[in-house]
């Protein structure tokens, strides 16, 4: 790995700018790539700058723990932090450029007086137990977006609702890049890879499993050509099992089920679907989903 050549690597707004001029300037055909991380990379976020690579020449990582999409009581000081192993990670892929800033760099005056209401998609699900989230995502995003002038920016289908709320800002303020979504990379266990899974003890990980194989059920129902409540009633059977019997070192706490419209992520009872769930496992909080046909 270490013969590998680094990216190059900028951590102010000005070097960011720099550098891109002087990219564009030599070479103004290529498209440009983003992908924005907050770092403590895995295969998930390197599958995200390979589906970059297919739609641009010049890939640009951000690697930036954006402290406006967490809230006071959740774990922005604890999110870990490891730029230098992250490099090596993506050199494994071919990026060209990581912009890894400070928190003062991106928000130099502080708590900003202008900011982006994310609308009602962002008031359900993720949006309810995370009010202040999705508000604080779409600022870093538009601010990234509008430093680097992507092409082209890939953001993966793990936070599918996520996606679906920057779609919408793109679309709706006329933003000129094209969102690219990617598929969710699993353990071959089928977890879903997070960031996050670091919290986990080997016997939290193992309870994890619930939420990927309450999809599963909820998805094989989907496949039979199963209604709203027979998807959901399997997948909810599978997850409260595994809370009843999880070990006291790996409770498991559901917060949501869900069967929704890919784009509103408003109940749904026909058509495209994603199967979401969220749950805590120990104190970690942990997301996934599947996209379903519903009959
Ligand atoms: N398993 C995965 N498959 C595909 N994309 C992923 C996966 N995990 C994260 N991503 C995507 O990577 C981008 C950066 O996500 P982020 O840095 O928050 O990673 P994460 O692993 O989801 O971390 P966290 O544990 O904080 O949720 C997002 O677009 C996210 O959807
Ligand atoms: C898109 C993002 C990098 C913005 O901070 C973050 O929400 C994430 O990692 O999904
Ligand atoms: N992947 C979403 C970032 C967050 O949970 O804050």
């Amino acid at each position: 790995m270490s013969e590998l050549k680094l990216p190059a690597v900028v951590k102010t707004r000005a070097e960011l700018i720099t550098t891109l001029e002087n990219q564009r300037d030599a070479h103004p055909r290529q498209l440009i790539g983003l992908v924005m991380t907050m770092g403590a990379l895995h295969a998930g976020h390197l599958s995200l700058v390979e589906e970059a690579r297919k739609h641009s020449d010049y890939i640009v990582v951000s690697i930036f723990v954006n402290p406006t999409q967490f809230a006071p009581n959740e774990d922005f000081d604890a999110y870990p932090r490891q730029l230098e192993k992250d490099l090596e990670l993506l050199a494994t892929v071919g990026t060209d450029l990581v912009f890894a800033p400070t928190p003062e760099e991106i928000y130099p005056n502080g708590e900003s007086r202008v900011t982006i209401n994310p609308g009602p998609t962002a008031t359900v699900l993720e949006g309810k137990t995370r009010p202040t989230h999705f508000a604080g995502v779409c600022q870093v995003v538009h601010k990234v977006i509008n430093l680097v002038s992507p092409n082209v920016a890939v953001f993966g289908q793990k936070d599918a609702q996520q996606l679906a709320i920057i779609r919408q800002m793109v679309s709706d303020l006329d933003m000129s890049v094209t969102i690219v979504g990617a598929p969710i990379v699993r353990a071959e266990d089928g977890l879903a890879l997070s960031s996050r899974n670091a919290y986990l003890s080997p016997v939290q990980r193992e309870t994890a499993l619930s939420l990927s194989a309450s999809l599963r059920a909820g998805v094989s129902i989907a496949t039979q050509g199963g209604t709203r409540a027979e998807i959901l009633a399997a997948a909810e059977t599978v997850i409260s099992e595994a809370s009843a019997t999880a070990d006291s070192q790996a409770t498991l706490v559901l917060d949501y089920i869900a069967l929704v419209d890919p784009v509103t992520f408003e109940d749904v009872d026909h058509g495209p679907a994603v199967l979401a769930i969220a749950a805590k496992v120990g104190t970690t909080r942990l997301i996934d989903n599947y996209l379903v046909e519903v009959k």
